[in-house]
């Protein structure tokens, strides 16, 4: 039987800018590619704030010199990033695997992810997101009761919570392209986030971490690995410090332990090690690998890489 696997994209996978993007996609496609030449069933995830941003600035900023302008809520940008990552990827992987001689069906189930209206995220907002805004206009920001953070020298940005993915509301569509060994991208951006309110689901002004959407859909497709690629090739303990160490493989224990000791960044390393724990932790024999894009065929075989276990 084929080995079933999430990626997750980060950053780097993606770029920023349309152009940088373009590129980006492409390199990524070449290692999902390798991924299925090598025979893995491959789902795909990925990041979005920078798109996001992007999408939101261009609607509700420049969008206001248009007449028939109305607000874009963060949910509805959040769909459209998927869509926009999603359209670049799928095509970059299509024309990869056609390159090498390989057709297979890509495509990108636009992905709905619930989330909890009492989760304590939603009174501490922490993702931030969008361009940099004056002084004025983060004022007006806050007067409609938007969060705003200052960064030291760079100006005002909005900033959004980032609460956990309860449940995915398409995983059986997600399910039965896997499982038909076609590749699919799912809960870009880590979902689109809603609140379930009877049968109907309504958009909420949020941005799920990509990383724990990751876990929760390898762990709905009873995935073996989840794989999160982002720009180091290890994890390290003691980050910045004369006794910095780089993780090779380690234990579920000693990646909680590390964990509880904080040697992660709490929005960057840190909801890495907690998708791949919650992962590993629900079944026997699975495995994370954390690593950067060119490492990742060298990862799997066990050469490098932070691999838990
Ligand atoms: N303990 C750590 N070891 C290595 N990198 C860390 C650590 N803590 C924080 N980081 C930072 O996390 C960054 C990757 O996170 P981020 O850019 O958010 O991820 P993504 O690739 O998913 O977009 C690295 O570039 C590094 O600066
Ligand atoms: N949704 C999300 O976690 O995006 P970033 O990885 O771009 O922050």
């Amino acid at each position: 039987m084929k080995k079933k696997v999430v990626v997750a994209l980060g950053h780097r996978a993606l770029g920023t800018t349309l152009p940088e993007q373009k590129e980006a996609v492409k390199r990524s496609a070449g290692m999902i590619a390798d991924l299925i030449e090598e025979g893995y069933q491959v789902a795909i995830t990925h990041s979005n704030a920078p798109q996001l941003g992007m999408i939101h600035t261009a609607l509700n900023e420049f969008g206001k010199s248009h007449t028939d302008y109305t607000q874009a809520p963060m949910s509805v940008c959040s769909a459209m990033s998927q869509g926009y990552i999603g359209y670049d990827l799928q095509n970059a992987i299509r024309t990869e695997l056609l390159d090498r001689g390989i057709f297979r069906t890509v495509s990108t189930i636009l992905t709905q992810v619930t989330v909890d209206p009492y989760d304590e995220a939603f009174y501490t907002p922490t993702k931030v997101l969008g361009r940099y805004m004056s002084a004025e206009d983060a004022a007006a920001e806050r007067k409609k009761g938007n969060y705003v953070v200052e960064e030291p020298g760079k100006g005002f940005r909005r900033v959004v919570s980032a609460p956990n993915p309860v449940s995915i509301v398409e995983i059986e569509a997600i399910k039965t392209l896997v499982n038909a060994d076609q590749v699919v991208i799912a809960c870009g951006g880590g979902g689109i986030p809603v609140l379930e309110q009877d049968h109907r689901l309504k958009g909420a002004s949020a941005v799920i971490e990509k990383d724990l959407a990751a876990g929760k859909l390898a762990e709905e497709l009873d995935a073996d690995e989840l794989i999160i690629l982002t720009s180091v090739e290890k994890v390290c303990i003691n980050l910045g410090k004369e006794n910095e160490e780089e993780l090779g493989e380690i234990t579920v224990e000693e990646a909680k332990q590390y964990m509880e000791e904080g040697h992660f960044g709490v929005y960057n390393m840190l909801p890495k090690f907690r998708a791949s724990v919650e992962f590993i932790e629900q079944r026997e024999g699975r495995e994370a690998i954390i690593t950067s894009y060119d490492k990742l065929m060298e990862g799997l075989k066990g050469k490098t890489g932070t691999i838990i276990r």
